[in-house]
This record gives C-alpha cells, sequence and structure tokens, in this order.
C-alpha cells in the first residue's frame, strides 16, 4: 500500500476549512487549527486553497488533502473543478488531490473521464480523492482509477440534497464501501459525532473525515445553544 495509504489507515483526518466570510477566514489560523488537530491525533488534514496548505504544511507533518473551492460562474461544480486548480494544489506537494467526482459536466466543459485521464497523464505519481455522490458514482471513479473515493458531496447535489451520512442505518456508505474493488473509501461529510466516526470506521472504511464538527466554532456553539432550548 502507498506509504501515505498506510499512514492514515484507520485514523481521524481533520478537515480545516474556513471560507471568505467565515469567522476563522484565515491561514494562520487555518494553521493553528492544524496543529491543534495534531495534538489531539489526528492523522491527516484536509485544506482548501493554496495559502492554508502552505501554512498547513509549515506547522504539521501530516499528510495533507489539497482542495481548492473555485466557483465558476453559477457552476455546481467547485471542488478542485478544473486543471488550474489541479496545477496550482500540485506546487503545493499536498499529498492527496481531491476533486470533485460527480458526473456532472465541469466548468470548463470536460466530463469526468476526460479530465481523469488528463490529470493523470500530467500527474502520475499524485493520490487522486474523488469527490462523489452516490454509490454509482463511486464504483464510476472506481473503475476510473482514483485511489480514494469518499460521500463527501453526499448531501449536496441536486438529486440528494439534505441526505447525511447515518441516515438509513448508514446505507450509502456501507454500499460504498462493498461495491468499490480497488480505491480506497473514506467517510466524509457530516460526520458530526464521535459515534458516528466510530461506526463508520467498524464499517470497514479506510479513514475518516470531520470538519464542521471540529473546526467550526460557529456550528459547534450553534449546536449547543439549540440543545439547551427549553
Ligand atoms: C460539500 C462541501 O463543500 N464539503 C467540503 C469539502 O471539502 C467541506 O466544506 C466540508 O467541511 C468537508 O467535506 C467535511 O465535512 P463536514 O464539515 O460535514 O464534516
Amino acid at each position: 500500500m502507498h506509504q501515505v495509504l498506510e499512514q492514515i489507515k484507520n485514523g481521524l483526518i481533520v478537515s480545516c476549512q474556513a471560507l471568505e466570510g467565515e469567522p476563522l477566514h484565515s491561514s494562520f489560523i487555518m494553521g493553528r487549527i492544524a496543529l491543534a488537530a495534531k495534538e489531539g491525533g489526528a492523522v491527516g488534514i484536509r485544506a482548501n486553497s493554496v495559502p492554508d496548505i502552505k501554512e498547513i504544511k509549515e506547522q504539521v507533518d501530516l499528510p495533507v488533502i489539497g482542495i481548492i473551492k473555485q466557483v465558476y460562474k453559477d457552476h455546481p461544480v467547485f471542488i478542485t473543478p478544473t486543471m488550474k486548480e489541479i496545477d496550482a494544489l500540485a506546487e503545493t506537494g499536498a499529498e492527496i488531490i481531491a476533486t470533485d467526482a460527480t458526473t456532472r459536466i465541469r466548468p470548463d466543459g470536460n466530463d469526468l473521464e476526460s479530465f481523469y485521464q488528463e490529470v493523470r497523464s500530467k500527474y502520475p505519481h499524485i493520490l487522486l480523492m474523488g469527490d462523489v455522490s452516490s454509490v454509482e458514482e463511486a464504483i464510476l471513479a472506481d473503475e476510473l482509477g482514483f485511489d480514494i473515493v469518499a460521500p463527501t458531496l453526499y448531501g449536496y447535489t441536486e438529486e440528494t440534497k439534505g441526505l447525511k451520512i447515518d441516515d438509513h442505518d448508514y446505507s450509502v456508505i456501507k454500499q460504498i464501501v462493498k461495491e468499490v474493488k480497488h480505491a480506497k473509501v473514506i467517510a466524509e461529510g457530516n460526520v458530526s459525532t464521535p459515534e458516528i466516526a466510530r461506526s463508520v470506521l467498524d464499517f470497514h472504511v479506510h479513514s475518516v473525515v470531520v470538519g464542521g464538527a471540529i473546526t467550526r466554532p460557529q456550528i459547534i456553539t450553534k449546536r449547543f445553544v439549540e440543545a439547551i432550548k427549553k
């Protein structure tokens, strides 16, 4: 197994992201949050943007899953949508690059298969993670050759709006683990409690990514505020 995949096996990857408009939007802060995550035992970091990844790499020696969230006009594909973002991420030294691997046409008119082939031929040695929204897309991403697939976009497409990883006794993640033959499956998206993280690992995912429940204090606070309302 690739050494980086070995390193993150059965562990917690913390997604350290604060977009423009969020209170913690700052590469300095993301670097420190990554440091805190490492201190807490995280085995990897997921991060958005070149400045954040560079700062995080200064602070921690953990493998990084790099993404660039870039919205082109009002196009729905926004996680590392084109080769421009892949090129920028490749320069950062991120060990893994994640990209939208839904079957939607990308902002530059590419479909997933031609985009995948283009990325693979330019960067044959980079680990590629496909963020999908369904079991079918996970199977396709696996067949194309992605090293990792994750249901990051389950709940975030037109067809899946509002759905969550722990719905229906974790049926989507269980199905993905069952159907995907070569890629490692990482659980990501709405893993909102330690119990959910434990459960998905019990379904034999390779690792688990947690974002907002650890790194977005406005969300954490809101959950407490809701819980104490009479
Ligand atoms: C849909 C989308 O844009 N997901 C993004 C992907 O990188 C992040 O905003 C999420 O925080 C990340 O996937 C982790 O998920 P959660 O924060 O639910 O633990």
